[in-house]
């Protein structure tokens, strides 16, 4: 039955790239925290059968408090994550009802995603078998070696950046991270573990907006583009 998707949502990361003492997700963007906004993305999908949601260690009483302060009904689970960002989602993958069939894993971090691209990305995968949210690069990337020097530069029209949400069939994204593990694998995304297997995976353009909060460079354009289109709307 493709009426309804599961969701995971990881936030177990330090941030440290963000060099912030706080963790990142838990920073403050129009006055609530990142991974606020990003739960409530899912919350008002009504594809959304339910949220769980991946935290580090310590943090299960404040985000007990969001889900109650916010009514993110949806979210079914909250459990800490693992040293990996992979480690996090298996955890969350074996924490989903067990009737569900299509799994969405989505970044904490990432609360620009959009409804339309969030059911985009899922419709995909429903007719393709996983899929995933990606933007063409706009720059040129370049192959580096140790050294510094440039090795190659591949034919930037064939070149995505890939994002998040990420679709899968439950049972299939299980298997790949348990092969994954058992051949003590770590990729970067989701995507990865099904690729090494020979699983095709399919793109769907998502949009540039749908950033991953990551340095602090970011949070500023996050908050610029939160004020810009409260502007917009009034
Ligand atoms: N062990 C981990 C590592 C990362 N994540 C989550 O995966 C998402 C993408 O990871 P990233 O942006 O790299 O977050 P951090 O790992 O926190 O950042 P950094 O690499 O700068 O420490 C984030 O929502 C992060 O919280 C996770 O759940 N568990
Ligand atoms: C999953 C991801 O967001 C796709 O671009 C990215 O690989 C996460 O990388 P991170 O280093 O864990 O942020």
């Amino acid at each position: 039955m493709n009426q309804q998707f599961g969701v995971v949502v990881v936030a177990a990361g330090k941030g440290s790239r963000m060099g912030s003492t706080e963790s990142k997700q838990y920073l403050l963007m129009d006055h609530k925290p990142i991974l606020v906004h990003t739960l409530e993305v899912f919350q008002n999908i009504a594809e959304v059968s339910s949220i769980v949601l991946v935290i580090g260690a310590g943090d299960e009483s404040r985000c007990e408090q969001y889900t109650e302060q916010y009514k993110l009904t949806k979210v079914s689970q909250i459990l800490s994550g693992g040293s990996e960002r992979q480690a996090s989602v298996l955890k969350g993958l074996r924490a989903l009802p067990l009737d569900t069939n299509w799994v969405l894993v989505h970044d904490g971090v990432r609360p620009f995603v959009t409804r339309r691209d969030v059911l985009a990305c899922w419709q995909q995968a429903i007719q393709e078998g996983a899929a995933v949210l990606a933007v063409p690069v706009k720059d040129t990337i370049k192959v580096v070696d140790y050294a510094g020097y440039i090795e190659s530069t591949p034919n930037r029209r064939s070149l995505w950046a890939i994002q998040t949400p990420q679709a899968f069939r439950l049972g299939d994204l299980i298997n790949a991270h348990e092969q994954a593990e058992a051949d003590e694998f770590i990729g970067t995304d989701d995507a990865m573990l099904l690729e090494r297997l020979g699983s095709k995976v399919a793109i769907v353009e998502g949009s540039y907006t749908n950033i991953k909060i990551t340095t602090p460079e970011d949070l500023t354009w996050a908050e610029f583009s939160i004020q810009r289109d409260k502007g917009e709307n009034k």
